[in-house]
């Protein structure tokens, strides 16, 4: 038998170690190193395969992580523009009435520790139904757009001013504002929004009648402020004043009389 061709006995035990004489050592060292050889190349071969298997994975993990930050955005703008939905006007995109009473209750939570003032002003235009009657709804739209950017134009950025529906608009002003400090803020809000628009070829104006609520004089609760405040609104209208501040004993409703009980 040529050395080349001989196989070791026993390929459990160590068959350079165990070679008996230089044919036998010659064969075995023939066979370890063909043997090491086909290892060798296997190995190569398996590890090329497992890089390509985890460039693969690694695509696919990158793609996956891609779509997932992709869907997590989107989620987290449709959550954003859910909260913002539910706490916005669509028509004007002021704050709608929900925001407003959060903001007008956290801010009566803060002046009991700092013992100041806030006012609630509630505006109503006047004659707003002819607007719509006389030019359509899409008129009346566009002009309460323009309204509330002009409410929203004439106040300081830490006031707040929301639409609580229809053509009703309310603002917080915060701070320790005086009587004729909102005075003169009422009628600044009132020349803004009366001052003429152009829609196209129509020239209209609208102007506000404003109610003012002060706590705590006039309340210490959202509700009561809110409420004051539309009394004094609807006292201005039929007076056609302009502005009113609340007067507890012309604006509060009389307090109902007792039944006389028959005897
Ligand atoms: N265009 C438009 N009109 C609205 C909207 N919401 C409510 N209105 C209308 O606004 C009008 C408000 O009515 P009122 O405040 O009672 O009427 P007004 O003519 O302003 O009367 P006074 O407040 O007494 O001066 C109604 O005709 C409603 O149909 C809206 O989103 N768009």
């Amino acid at each position: 038998m040529i050395p080349s061709q001989r196989q070791p006995a026993d390929t459990g035990r160590a068959p350079v170690a165990e070679a008996a004489d230089l044919e036998m050592l010659l064969a075995a060292v023939a066979w370890r190193l063909q043997t090491g050889a086909t290892d060798v190349s296997a190995s190569a071969h398996a590890q090329r395969a497992l890089a390509r298997e985890c460039a693969r994975d690694l695509l696919r993990l990158g793609r996956d992580a891609a779509a997932l930050r992709r869907a997590l955005k989107l989620a987290r703008d449709q959550e954003r523009r859910a909260c913002r939905d539910a706490e916005h006007d669509s028509l004007t995109e002021l704050p709608n009435r929900r925001r407003f009473d959060l903001q007008l209750q956290q801010a009566l939570a803060r002046r009991t520790s700092e013992q100041r003032t806030l006012a609630v002003l509630f505006l109503d235009l006047d004659d707003f139904k002819r607007v719509n009657d006389l030019h359509g709804h899409a008129v009346g739209d566009e002009l309460l757009r323009i309204v509330a950017r002009r409410l929203r134009g004439a106040l300081r950025s830490s006031d707040m001013v929301c639409r609580l529906g229809g053509d009703e608009f309310a603002c917080l002003v915060s701070g320790a504002p005086g009587r004729p400090e909102l005075k003169r803020l009422a009628g600044a809000l009132i020349t803004a929004v009366s001052a003429p628009l152009q829609l196209g070829e129509l020239q209209l104006s609208v102007r506000p009648s404003v109610g003012i609520a002060i706590c705590p004089d006039d309340g210490v609760d959202a509700e009561a402020l809110l409420q004051r405040a539309d009394a004094a609104m609807f006292r201005a209208k039929r007076q056609r004043r302009g502005v009113a501040f609340f007067e507890p004993h012309t604006d509060l409703p009389a307090p109902s009389l007792e039944p006389v009980k028959a005897a």
